[in-house]
This record gives structure tokens, sequence and C-alpha cells, in this order.
């Protein structure tokens, strides 16, 4: 008997919405709608996978060596000390890229999720606390408020302490929903922080402080009359207006709709409307504001994700038909059931 790796593994990561207004790096909410990826054991070069992209989301994304989510699962495989199979990766994409949802934050997480669940039979799978700074890492170094939501779900404030990322995970309110509305266009993160000056005004800074305070408080209590004046940031958003001109004509949208308040979803360009009711008004007028505007754009009504990526279970049987046709019955090992007489 002996015991050998999973030979598919199977993830899925949530899209998240960073900042929230006032929380520029440092809060940040799962929403459900997912990334899946899929490795399994495929071929016979470790450094040249087989990866197949579907759904027309995923166009651009790169299909080499370089993919993200390839990068970030040999990332842990390599710290791990544990060699390189060669694989296939099919990545079924249902979050746009480049539009402020988070989406190389699904596959850095997703990356590191799958390698975990690959070494896990070695007895190597390391603890959520640990994937995080290697996602925090992989993701450009300096912003936790994608990668840690898409990991541990619900709502999360996160931040770098003398060097370690603490991320603390609450429940979102289930009353709520996140109507967001995703322009035609992207918006690069990269670029759009370089817009961002150096030093701000102590009154912007209190300005933002201010209102974290009262959006954590408001959705803890149930206060939602105050997430409106709570979502508004001086940080970010407005130096970052340049390059989405309509953007605070479809907020107020969204508000005047019945949305609690909006924002930027992360670095843009979607835009994230909190709401109780009225779901589909709010979408509209985000909608109709923004094509008056020229601004052509999705939208979605989304809950928040509670939990962050999650292993899908490979079925055992399919698990036991693979491992048997590649390595002999033999070889396959699996836990006695109750009740099995094994
Ligand atoms: N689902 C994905 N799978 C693999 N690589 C991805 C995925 N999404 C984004 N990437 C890669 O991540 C890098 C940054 O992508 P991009 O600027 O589009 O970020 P993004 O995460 O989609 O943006 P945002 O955080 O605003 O949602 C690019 O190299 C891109 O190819
Ligand atoms: N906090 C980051 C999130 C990027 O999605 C930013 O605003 O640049």
């Amino acid at each position: 008997m002996a015991l050998v790796l999973p030979v598919s593994v199977t993830v899925l990561t949530p899209a998240t919405s960073a900042n929230l207004g006032p929380g520029f790096d440092s809060l940040g909410l799962a929403l459900q709608i997912y990334n899946r990826f899929e490795v399994e054991e495929w071929g016979s070069d470790p450094d040249h996978p087989h990866i197949e992209v579907l759904g027309a989301l995923g166009e651009g994304l790169s299909t080499g060596p370089d993919n993200m989510f390839f990068q970030t699962f040999v990332l842990l495989l390599k710290r791990l000390q544990v060699p390189i199979p060669s694989v296939r990766i099919r990545m079924t994409i249902n979050i746009p890229h480049g539009c402020g949802l988070g989406s190389s934050a699904t596959a850095v997480v997703g990356g590191l999720m799958a390698a975990n669940e690959w070494v896990r039979t070695l007895g190597l799978a390391v603890p959520k606390e640990e994937l995080l700074e290697m996602a925090v890492e992989a993701e450009a170094g300096n912003h936790p408020d994608n990668v840690a939501p898409a990991l541990l779900g619900g709502l999360v404030a996160t931040t770098h302490v003398e060097g370690k990322i603490h991320a603390i995970k609450t429940k979102f309110p289930n009353s709520l929903r996140a109507v967001i509305f995703t322009p035609s266009f992207p918006m690069d993160t990269v670029a759009g922080r370089k817009l961002l000056p150096a030093n701000y005004p102590k009154a912007d800074v209190t300005f933002n402080t201010g209102r974290v305070a009262l959006l954590l408080t408001a959705l803890q209590t149930g206060s939602y009359e105050l997430i409106g004046e709570a979502m508004q940031d001086r940080l970010h958003q407005p130096y970052r207006q340049v390059l989405f001109p309509a953007m605070p004509d479809i907020i107020k949208a969204a508000v005047a709709a019945g949305a609690h308040g909006a924002c930027l979803s992360g670095g843009g360009s979607s835009l994230i409307a909190l709401a109780s009711s009225h779901f589909h008004d709010i979408l509209r007028a985000m909608q109709n504001t923004a094509r008056a505007a020229g601004v052509e754009g999705t939208g979605m009504i989304l809950r928040a994700d509670q939990n962050g990526a999650r292993v899908l279970n490979t079925p055992r049987s399919r698990i036991r038909k693979e491992v048997s046709a590649r390595y002999g019955d033999q070889f396959y090992w699996s836990p006695a059931r109750p009740g099995s007489g094994r």
C-alpha cells in the first residue's frame, strides 16, 4: 500500500472588492462569484504547463509558464521543496480582469490553495495564515485587501504590522447585496496608484479614518443609513477620477435609486453599491447614467461570500480510476469509511 499525491485538485476563489471607499489598502469584501481552477497531472514537462482558459472573460490571460496561477502554484511547491509536477490547468473565468474585482487575487490565492492541497497527503500543507503572507508577496506585495478576503471570505480588515500581514475577518451582513456596475473599459491598478500623491493633508486623513470607523460600526450595528457617508473617500477616488470622469454621477445615481452608499471597487473600473432592496432599480440607474456619459457596461447583483477560497472534493471514484489507470490498483489508498469493515 502506498500513499500517492492527488492527481487532480479543483479550487474555487471568490471575486473581491477592495477599499469599500475609505478603507484604502486595508478593507476588502469577498463576493459570490468565482473563478475555478482545476489542476491535474498531465504531460511530462514541469516547466511548460498546458493551460486552458474557459469563458470569454478569460480572453487575454496568459496560457504560458508566466501565468499567475501557475507561478503561485509553483511558488508554494518550491518553498516546500516538493518536485514540480507536469500539469494541465483549466481556468474557468467568470470574473472580468482589470476591472477592480480582484481577478489576479483569485489566481494568486487559487494557485497557493491548489499547491497546498497537492501536498496535503504528504503532511506538508500549511495553514491559511502562511498562505496569506505568500499571497500578498505574489500580488505586488503592498496591498493585502484583495488576497485576504479572497482567501478568508467575508469582510476583512487587513494591514502590515512590522512586516507581517494581519487580517481579521468578520461576517458581512446577509441582508445587504453588492450591486456591481462594470464599465466596458479596464483600469490599470498600477497606473492608477501612480496618480496618488506622496503625502496627504491632515484633514483628508482624518476624513478617511473617521469614515472607516463609521463604516465598520454601521455594518456591525445595522445602522445602514450611515453607510452613504461612511463610504466617502479622499485618499484615492478623487485622484483616480481622471480615468473615469463619470464615476461621481454614477455613484450619485445608485444612491438616488435606493443604495445605502457606493464607491469605486478596488482600483476600478467597477463601481460597487451596497443595498438592502431595489437592487435592479439601482443597477438600471447606474447603467443609464453611465450610458448618458457614453460609458457602456455590465451589471451583477451579488451576495457576500462568507467562506473564501475552497477546494472542491474530487469524487473518490474519479481519483480511484485515475490513480488505478496510472499506477495500478495496489497503489490506491483511501481512509476506511465507517461501517466499511476495513
Ligand atoms: N484569473 C487570472 N488568471 C491568471 N492571471 C490573471 C488572472 N487575472 C489577472 N491575471 C494576471 O494578473 C496580472 C494583473 O492583472 P490585472 O491588472 O488585470 O489585475 P486584476 O486583478 O484583474 O485587477 P483588479 O485587481 O483590478 O481586479 C496580469 O498579469 C494578468 O494577466
Ligand atoms: N487597495 C488597492 C486595491 C487594488 O484592487 C488599490 O486601491 O490600489
